[in-house]
């Protein structure tokens, strides 16, 4: 019997995610009991070969068929090889690869098979965290939150503060720490800003045959086109009220926004539209942060963290400032959430993603 059912047990979790950018995975120790961060452990990455994200990349907008299918054996092997590199896990959050999300039509859909992992690590694991949220009238998306609430009372924040995640899609978590917890009505609004680097990214693969903008280098060297951000600030995603997410390609279309433009203006004008939808999202604060804590890979591009700086009215700073790692960030969250899946607790509620109730996602699975 898994010990995390015991409500005040403290757990040593694995959290693995593959994110929207399609870079790799992220696995990360954590230890917890569900509600407190005891301690971080040791991580691990494991990026995934041009084929690889190739085969991932052809599946995106794939529920299930052949491309789905080759995409959930990737993931599944990708993560097989990192997980097993680490021994002393008693729970394992597996989030697996989101091909698409449609939480007001098609539902949403992460490939990798749980029950296997489980099986071959001879570990339980909980996996599909955003089916039960989108059931129950959620947007299934962001489940970071629940953890970014942990963070800001792990590291001694009195007054309201939010987190940045900057990886393929954006999202943002206000946290206000001196509620009890997350689950208080009033501690937590959670929504996706708006697309982050992965539309830059396809522009430059398209272009230049090259995965990012590396230290925003590109950009650094060219000229925000405005016409083109007024129109993309135009979206009609923009003026919805939050909770709202996103899918990855939600926003593919904005490379026709720049496709006149050279790649360095290019570059800007993208890296804009992402500093630009965030700035536009943090008025939707109840109240205005402290300051911004940047996760995810965005907060490598300096460029980009500069627009952050200018257009929001408060500090702008990595999340590495308060010593967390925002490089394993979503891992250590999805380690988290196993946790609370494992002892009955809520992984969302109706401000972090508009579900109905509190509501507890995933599913747990044990090895045989
Ligand atoms: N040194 C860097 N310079 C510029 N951009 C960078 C750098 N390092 C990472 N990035 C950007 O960050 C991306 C990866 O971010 P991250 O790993 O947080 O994404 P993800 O977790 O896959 O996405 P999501 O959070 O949407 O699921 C890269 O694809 C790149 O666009
Ligand atoms: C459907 C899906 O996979 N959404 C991701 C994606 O990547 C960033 C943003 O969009 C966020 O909403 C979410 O991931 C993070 C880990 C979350 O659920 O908090």
């Amino acid at each position: 019997m898994l010990q995390a059912r015991e409500v005040n047990a403290c757990v040593r979790a694995l959290g693995a995610m593959s994110g929207t950018s399609l870079d790799g995975v992220d696995v990360a120790v954590l230890d917890t009991d569900g509600r407190v961060i005891h301690g971080f452990g040791p991580s691990a990455y494991r990026a995934y070969l041009p084929e690889e994200q190739a085969t991932l990349m052809a599946a995106l907008g794939h529920w299930n068929g052949p491309e789905a299918d080759a995409a959930a054996r990737i993931v599944e092997a990708a993560h097989l090889e990192v997980l097993s590199g680490f021994d002393d896990a008693e729970l394992i959050g597996f989030h697996g690869q989101t091909l698409a999300h449609e939480p007001r039509g098609r539902g949403t859909c992460q490939v990798g098979d749980g029950q296997a992992l489980a099986e071959a690590l001879h570990t339980p694991v909980v996996w599909d965290f955003r089916s039960a949220d989108v059931a129950l009238g959620g947007e299934g998306a962001p489940l970071a939150p629940f953890f970014h609430f942990a963070c800001a009372k792990w590291f001694g924040a009195k007054k309201p503060v939010a987190f940045l995640n900057l990886g393929g899609v954006g999202n943002l978590t206000w946290v206000d720490p001196s509620k009890d917890t997350a689950e208080t009505p009033g501690a937590l609004l959670a929504f996706d800003t708006g697309p982050a680097n992965a539309p830059l990214n396809d522009l430059l693969r398209q272009r230049r045959g090259v995965a990012l903008d590396e230290g925003g280098k590109i950009a650094a060297n060219g000229t925000v086109a405005t016409g083109a951000l007024e129109l993309f600030l135009a979206e009609a995603y923009f003026g919805r009220i939050p909770p709202k997410s996103l899918d990855r390609n939600d926003f593919a279309e904005m490379i026709e926004l720049v496709h006149e433009l050279s790649d360095e203006d290019a570059a800007a004008t993208m890296t804009a539209m992402c500093a630009a939808s965030v700035a536009q999202g943090m008025g939707h604060c109840p109240t205005p942060p402290e300051q911004v804590l940047v996760t995810g890979g965005g907060r490598h591009n300096p460029v980009l963290m500069q627009m952050l700086s200018v257009s929001l009215e408060c500090p702008v700073a990595p999340v590495e400032s308060v010593g967390l790692d925002g490089d394993m960030l979503e891992a250590q969250a999805f380690a988290y959430l196993a946790v609370r899946v494992a002892k009955g607790l809520p992984t969302s509620c109706p401000t972090t993603t508009g579900v109905l109730a509190l509501v507890g996602g995933g599913t747990l699975s044990e090895p045989t």
